[in-house]
């Protein structure tokens, strides 16, 4: 990990800093950060919000949610923190800045030794993607793009027009090259594994095709539930939420051809490719479902057809991943949380164990006994499934697994908004995505978008809808 203190000063702006995201993910990245030393010299972070906050209130506010997610602030490290941080009230619109451009130019002059225009401007949206467009114009509008970064949560826009609209907006204000779109399960450590496995593992390298590869599981369920933020999410589903966003990524860096080398345009290069090679989901290719309950929540209307549940299933039209299907899964209150890629490989066409075999053993190679699985949840971890023949037996076969924990490998894994953040502050975007590659993503996302397939209802504490389970024969899922 680079040291950034050698980055300029930095006035780092969090919009939404009220919000879910912030409490849950980017503040306590940047507190770890601040911990690990790995923030430049000179910075100040200044919240914004609609409400009205006075400094030391977003102090408490954060201390709050350190507390409440963590990592726990100690005494001496929270006051030298704290005293970087403040608030900017009153909202920020093309018509009415609030008090963001004051509280920035105070910053400037605190950070920038003798030189305010030394310091460099990070903002990061942490809003619902219906304010991306506004807080934008606002920030050409009151000069507050100069000199400064850029940073997108997803979704990037939630259909192929409003994409285009917000591209658009944002190239009139922003180079590309000042912009980072976030997908947070990008910058997960194990997500990074895949490449490395591949690459530099001729085994798996070689193995890494339709002749060997029976299906590909993107599968993300998780037990949690949307009540928190009942109204974004409503808004917003399962589709948009997860499927085209991190499942898809996640999906196009195991599809990939190998990029010309591992820095950022060539790796973002072959992932943007492999998404322009997502064919279109068709409606027999789509579950959606809703838990039972969901309406009941507040903020959720009586009559709500939002799905908290979506299964896929894609095929990516290359040479290399003809007619293998790639599963894809993610719903809320499900019954279990993982976050988990699976390459379920083929059985061995013929030889002694296939079912037409003559060694006269007896023995069946046991479904989905040949897996390679990679948990992208926590720090990460790599696992093999391998059939192998019960000791003394001779006859019965039997699935072995074998892990590797990423935090046992040595080096520091890192938290992925660390790591992005930290990304944004030296100014590296590989790990970022581009415009090409979310372009077609609404191309590829077809029937799960176009609201074609009905919404069913499943139970929560449940793998989904039963049409989902479906979806995966006759390989199955490897989970649930
Ligand atoms: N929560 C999560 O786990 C994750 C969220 N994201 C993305 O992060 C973004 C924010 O999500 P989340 O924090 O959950 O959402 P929230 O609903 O919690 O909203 C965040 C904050 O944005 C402000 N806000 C709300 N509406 C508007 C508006 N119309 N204009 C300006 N500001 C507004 C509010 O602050 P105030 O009232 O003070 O202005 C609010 O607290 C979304 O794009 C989401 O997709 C991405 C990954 C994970
Ligand atoms: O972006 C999101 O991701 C989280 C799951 O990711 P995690 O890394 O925080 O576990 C998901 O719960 C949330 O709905 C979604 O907005």
């Amino acid at each position: 990990m680079t040291d950034s203190g050698a980055t300029p000063p930095t006035v780092f702006v969090l919009f939404g800093a009220s919000g879910d995201l912030a409490a849950r993910l980017v503040l306590p990245a940047f507190y770890r950060l601040a911990q690990e030393d790995l923030l430049p010299a000179a910075w100040q972070l200044i919240g914004s919000g609609r409400r009205e906050l006075s400094d030391d209130d977003f102090r408490d506010h954060v201390r709050s949610k350190l507390d409440e997610f963590g990592p726990k602030p100690e005494d001496g490290p929270w006051e030298e923190f704290s005293q970087r941080l403040r608030f900017a009230s009153n909202g920020f619109s093309v018509d009415d800045p609030g008090e963001l451009v004051d509280a920035v130019a105070r910053a400037e002059e605190e950070l920038g030794d003798g030189d305010p225009s030394s310091v460099q401007r990070v903002h990061y949206l942490g809003v619902p993607p219906t304010a991306f467009e506004p807080t934008t114009n606002a920030l050409g509008a009151h000069g507050l793009d100069e000199r400064s970064r850029i940073v997108f949560e997803k979704p990037f826009g939630t259909s192929l027009e409003s994409f285009h609209s917000l591209d658009e907006v944002v190239h009139d204000v922003y180079d590309e090259s000042a912009i980072y779109r976030i997908d947070h399960f990008l910058g997960k450590e194990a997500t990074q594994q895949l490449r490395a496995l591949r690459f530099a593992n001729g085994l798996f390298g070689s193995s890494w095709d339709r002749h060997h590869v029976a299906s590909v599981q993107i599968d993300v369920p998780e037990t949690l539930d949307v009540a928190d933020r009942a109204e974004f999410y409503d808004e917003t589903g399962a589709v948009l939420d997860m499927l085209v966003t991190h499942l898809f990524q996640v999906a196009a860096e195991v599809a990939m051809e190998p990029p010309k080398s591992l820095g950022s345009d060539d790796v973002a290069q072959a992932r943007a490719d492999a998404v322009k090679a997502f064919r279109p989901l068709e409606a027999d290719d789509v579950v959606r479902g809703q838990f039972a309950g969901y309406r009941d929540i507040d903020d959720v209307p009586d009559d709500s057809d939002t799905e908290t549940f979506v299964a896929a299933r894609m095929f990516v039209d290359t040479e290399r991943w003809r007619d293998v299907p790639f599963l894809m899964r993610t719903g809320k209150m499900m019954a279990e949380s993982h976050q988990k890629v699976t390459l379920v490989m083929r059985d061995p066409d013929d030889g002694p164990y296939h079912a037409s075999g003559t060694s006269g053993t007896g023995a069946e190679i046991p479904a989905r006994g040949n897996v390679l699985c990679f948990d992208l949840s926590g720090d990460g971890a790599l696992a093999l499934s391998m059939n192998i023949e019960v000791p003394g037996s001779q006859s019965a076969l039997e699935t072995q697994w074998t892990q590797i924990n990423l935090h046992d490998a040595g080096g520091d894994p890192l938290p992925p908004y660390v790591r992005l953040i930290h990304d944004i502050l030296i100014g590296d975007r590989s790990l970022f995505t581009r415009p090409d590659g979310l372009e077609e993503v609404w191309h590829a996302a077809g029937a799960a978008l176009d609201g074609t397939t009905p919404v069913e209802s499943y139970e929560p504490g449940s793998w989904g809808p039963e049409s989902a389970l479906r979806l995966a024969d006759p390989v199955g899922w490897a989970l649930g």
